[in-house]
This record gives structure tokens, C-alpha cells and sequence, in this order.
């Protein structure tokens, strides 16, 4: 059985706190245990961070830094085997996914950041002063300091290194708080963080739960400069309390209920593979996956038919057998809380086209499965349309015109994400700047350029990271006046 270790100050060491124990969703196999750092390990860390930024670390010239960095991707990619079959035996995600998403995404995240912080620019200004003088401002940036990186389960190494990466980059120290469900990825990448020489202490890990556990000592830990979060809104709300303290910078990537519009004149085969992907990829579990989806009149039967079917094409099993095209959801609990929507569903009178229960599948059955499932038929105002349900699932609504489909979205709390589908080019870029979110897709889903901003707007969160604006989340900037 694997033993999860904390990783302070470029050692491996056993949690004080409580242990708990790691699943293998596919099976509900007990596969390992994890040994939570207490408050005094959680300080530990920080401390080691913050050491570690007036060390060699701290000193480190640009160049040098960004040398590291390559080698850390270098390195989870001469590990990639390793780093699959861990990712694989924490989510139960199939290899297909794994091997073409979150490994080789957790290796050009850093590669991505390097290059990013090379081509850094800064402002300047120059004015004329009272006295017929003049003065020169010029900004400079430097680290914020130590940054708590608090991470979900979904895609464990991808999300972790997407913000791990840029802080490193921009000369930080971090300590990561993995999910409880997910200690695997970002353990082992301990192990790579020593081989390639990053100094003691700039990447730490503390495992354990969210409140009154590592998640909460780290986030209102006040040696913790600056906090940034992936996961459900109610958890960024608790983190965002904590971050007051202290005045703490914060970045927020919440949850979603995204919005997919299909309008009539949309390429019906690309969208039914596109729209496929956005439901039910990852086992519906992205923050950016399409729980509601709005489909022009004419076309509402093909669609249903369509996406129904591709529900029912999923093949369950062994996550590391490549003709395996779904996993189990990520707990017996997660599994509970989806399925209680599904409930919801069929009790709110849902017609359901597809799915609605669980797969039998034999050798698997302790596992945490739950079928693929699309409905039509609810009111808006259902919760199974209002709520993020974060499975494999969907909901089909008709809708007649183009503003009727823009308010149909815009109706949520949350504003992540859409996927737009039409082959009009003026009613794709009317439409994408009119849904109220941070990243609209048209004619296409999760295609991600690093450079671009990432982020929600509404209650999916605060801030944006990707590119530039993950330098600016981890810079301080400091503008320089100079009289002449
Ligand atoms: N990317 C997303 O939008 C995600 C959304 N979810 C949704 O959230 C629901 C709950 O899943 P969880 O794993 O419990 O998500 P969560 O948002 O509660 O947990 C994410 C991380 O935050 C930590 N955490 C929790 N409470 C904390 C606190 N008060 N202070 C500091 N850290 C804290 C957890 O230990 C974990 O590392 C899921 O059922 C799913 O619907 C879950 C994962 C990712
Ligand atoms: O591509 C990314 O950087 C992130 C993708 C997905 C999420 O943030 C999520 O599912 O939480």
C-alpha cells in the first residue's frame, strides 16, 4: 500500500495529523494512505518557502530559473509512465484522457511559463515636472513571496502546475494543497523537483482536508503571501475570507453551469462531436463542461437524437485498457451527490433520453459509476438546471431566436464558459461577446491557448491566469519615479 508523504523543505516527510485513505475510483480499492500535515507542518512548509526566497532561489538570475523550469517538464516527461498511472489510479480516468490531457498538459505548463517570463516587459512613462524638469517612471516586478496553490480533483497535475508553473516562473516559493481525493501527482512531483535542482523549500506539499485541516492552516497561514484556488464557489468564498486577513492578492477559478447554444445553421456532425466532448469528457467533471445546452427549434430532435446516442456509445472499465472511454465519477460521495440530481431529474418529470442510473460493469462493480445522461423537459428554474451537478449530464432546452438564446445562457449565477455553434460568422462573434463569461468557444470546446486569459466571471471566480495575466497575479509591481 502507497504512503502519501508531505514534501517540505526538498524532503519527504509522514503527516502528524490524520490519515485517511486513497481510493481507486474504479473499483473503490483502497490503494493507499495519506498522512495529513498538522498546523505545525503546515508552518513548517511556509516557512521553508519563505527561507527558501532569500536563499539561492531568491538570488538566482533569470535565466537560470527558467533553465529549471525546462527541466522539471523534461522531467515529468521522462517520468510520463509514472505520472499516468498515478493520475490514472487517483481518478480513474481512462489512459486516452490521461495521456493526451493531463500529463503532457502538466509538462508544457512549465515549458509554457518559461517562455512566458522571458519576454516580460515593463511600462514606462516619461513626464514633464513644474519646474520645466522632467521625471522618468519605470515599473519592475518582482515575486510576491509564498504562494498557497489549493487544487481540485479533476485534473489533478494539469490545474496544479498551471499555477505552480507561473510562480515558480516569477521567482516564488508555493505550497501546494492537493485534493484530499488526489495526493498522487504532486507527491511524485517532489521527487522531480529535487532531481532537477530546484532548491529546498520553493515547492512544497502538505496534504490533508479543506477546514480545520492543511487547506484551512495554509490559506490563513499570514506567512502566506498571496493564495490562488480551483474548485467549487462556496470553497473560493471560505478562501476568500481567509485571504482577507492580511489583505492577501487572490485568484479564484470557480465553478460553472455552462451554457451551449446550437443554432440551426450550425455543421451538425463537427457540433454533435464537439457538444459530445463538452457534456460528457472526464466524465462530465470539468469546471468547463455544458450541463445546459440551448438548441434552435428545427433542429432540437436531430440534436437530442444525436447527443443521446454518443451518451450510450461510452465504453466503462479498466481506465488503463486504451478502448476504455469512460470513468467512475471521483468518490462514493461525489457519486451520491450526482445521482441525486439525477433523482431530482426523473422526480421533476424530466424526459430522459439517455442514461439516468448506474452501469453495471462486471469486475468493477465497487466502483463510483454513473451513467452518461441527457434530459429534456425541466423548467428553468430547476435545480438540475440552476446548479452545478459536475457529472456526465445534460440538459436540452429548444429555443426560437437568437436574443431568446443570449438570455437563456446570461440566466445563471455563474459565468465561466460557453460553446457557441453556427456556421455564421457575424452571429458567432455577436453572440460570443453577449454571453456573460470569461471564455467563449465557438465552434469548438476546451481548445486552450496558454496564452490566452483563463478565468469566470459572475460567481465562477476572480481574476485571470494564462499568459500575461499569470504574471501579473504573481508579480508585485513596484513603479520607480526618477527626477531628472
Ligand atoms: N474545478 C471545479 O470547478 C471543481 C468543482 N468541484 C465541485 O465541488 C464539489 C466538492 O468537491 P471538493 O473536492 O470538496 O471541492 P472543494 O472546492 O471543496 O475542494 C477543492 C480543494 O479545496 C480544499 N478546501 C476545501 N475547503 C477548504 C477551506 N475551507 N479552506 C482551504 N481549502 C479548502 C480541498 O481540500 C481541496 O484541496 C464537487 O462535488 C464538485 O461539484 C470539485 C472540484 C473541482
Ligand atoms: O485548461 C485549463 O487550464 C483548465 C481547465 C479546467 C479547469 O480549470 C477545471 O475543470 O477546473
Amino acid at each position: 500500500m502507497t504512503e502519501f508523504l508531505n514534501f517540505i523543505d526538498g524532503r519527504f516527510v509522514p503527516g502528524r495529523a490524520e490519515a485517511f485513505a486513497n481510493h481507486f475510483p474504479s473499483t473503490g480499492e483502497v490503494l493507499g494512505e495519506v498522512r495529513a500535515a498538522d498546523r505545525d507542518q503546515v508552518d513548517e512548509a511556509v516557512g521553508a518557502a519563505q527561507r527558501a526566497l532569500k536563499g539561492p532561489w531568491g538570488r538566482m538570475a533569470l535565466a537560470e530559473r527558467v533553465a529549471l523550469l525546462r527541466k522539471v517538464a523534461d522531467g515529468i516527461n521522462a517520468r510520463f509512465d509514472e505520472f499516468l498511472a498515478a493520475e490514472i489510479r487517483d481518478t480513474g480516468k481512462p489512459r486516452s484522457i490521461a495521456s493526451h490531457i493531463d500529463i503532457p498538459r502538466g509538462a508544457a505548463n512549465f515549458n509554457v511559463f518559461a517562455d512566458q517570463v522571458m519576454t516580460l516587459s515593463n511600462e514606462s512613462f516619461e513626464m514633464a515636472t513644474p519646474d520645466g524638469g522632467g521625471a522618468l517612471n519605470y515599473a519592475v516586478r518582482g515575486p510576491r513571496g509564498v504562494i498557497a496553490v489549493v487544487c481540485p480533483w479533476n485534473l489533478p497535475l494539469l490545474l496544479m502546475t498551471w499555477k505552480v508553473a507561473p510562480a515558480l516562473a516569477c521567482g516564488n516559493t508555493v505550497v501546494v494543497k492537493p485534493s484530499e481525493e488526489t495526493p498522487a501527482t504532486a507527491t511524485l512531483l517532489g521527487e522531480v523537483m529535487n532531481a532537477a535542482g530546484i532548491p529546498p523549500g520553493v515547492y512544497n506539499v502538505v496534504h490533508g482536508h479543506g477546514p480545520g485541516s492543511a487547506g484551512e492552516f495554509l490559506t490563513r497561514h499570514p506567512g502566506v503571501n498571496g493564495i490562488t484556488f480551483t474548485g467549487e464557489t462556496s470553497t473560493g468564498e471560505a478562501i476568500m475570507a481567509a485571504s482577507s486577513r492580511g489583505v492577501r492578492p487572490v485568484s479564484l477559478e470557480l465553478g460553472g453551469k455552462n451554457a451551449g447554444i446550437i443554432f440551426d445553421d450550425a455543421d451538425f456532425d463537427k457540433t454533435m462531436e464537439g457538444i459530445g466532448r463538452a457534456c460528457f469528457a472526464n466524465t462530465g467533471q470539468v469546471c468547463l463542461g455544458t450541463e445546459r445546452i440551448y438548441v434552435q427549434r428545427g433542429i432540437f430532435d436531430r440534436v437530442a437524437e444525436g447527443l443521446a446516442a454518443k451518451a450510450r456509445a461510452y465504453r466503462f472499465g479498466d481506465p488503463f485498457d486504451p478502448a476504455t472511454t469512460m470513468g467512475p465519477v471521483i468518490s462514493a460521495e461525489h457519486r451520491a451527490k450526482v445521482l441525486s440530481y439525477y433523482d431530482r431529474a426523473a422526480r421533476g418529470g424530466a424526459q430522459i433520453l439517455a442514461g439516468g442510473g448506474v452501469p453495471s460493469i462486471q469486475g468493477y462493480e465497487g466502483g463510483y459509476w454513473v451513467e452518461p445522461t441527457v434530459w429534456t423537459g425541466l423548467a428553468e428554474d430547476s435545480p438540475v438546471i440552476r446548479e452545478e451537478i459536475f457529472g456526465p449530464c445534460t440538459h436540452l432546452q429548444p429555443f426560437d431566436t437568437e436574443d431568446e438564446a443570449i438570455a437563456l445562457a446570461n440566466n445563471s449565477p455563474y459565468g465561466l464558459a460557453t460553446t457557441i455553434w453556427t456556421e455564421s460568422l457575424g452571429r458567432a462573434h455577436r453572440v460570443a461577446r453577449q454571453v456573460e463569461v470569461g471564455i467563449s468557444w465557438v465552434n469548438c470546446w476546451f481548445l486552450r491557448d496558454l496564452r490566452t486569459p483563463f478565468g469566470g466571471a459572475k460567481a465562477s471566480g476572480i481574476g485571470r491566469e494564462g499568459g500575461v495575466h499569470s504574471m501579473e497575479f504573481y508579480t508585485e509591481l513596484r513603479n520607480i519615479c526618477i527626477k531628472l
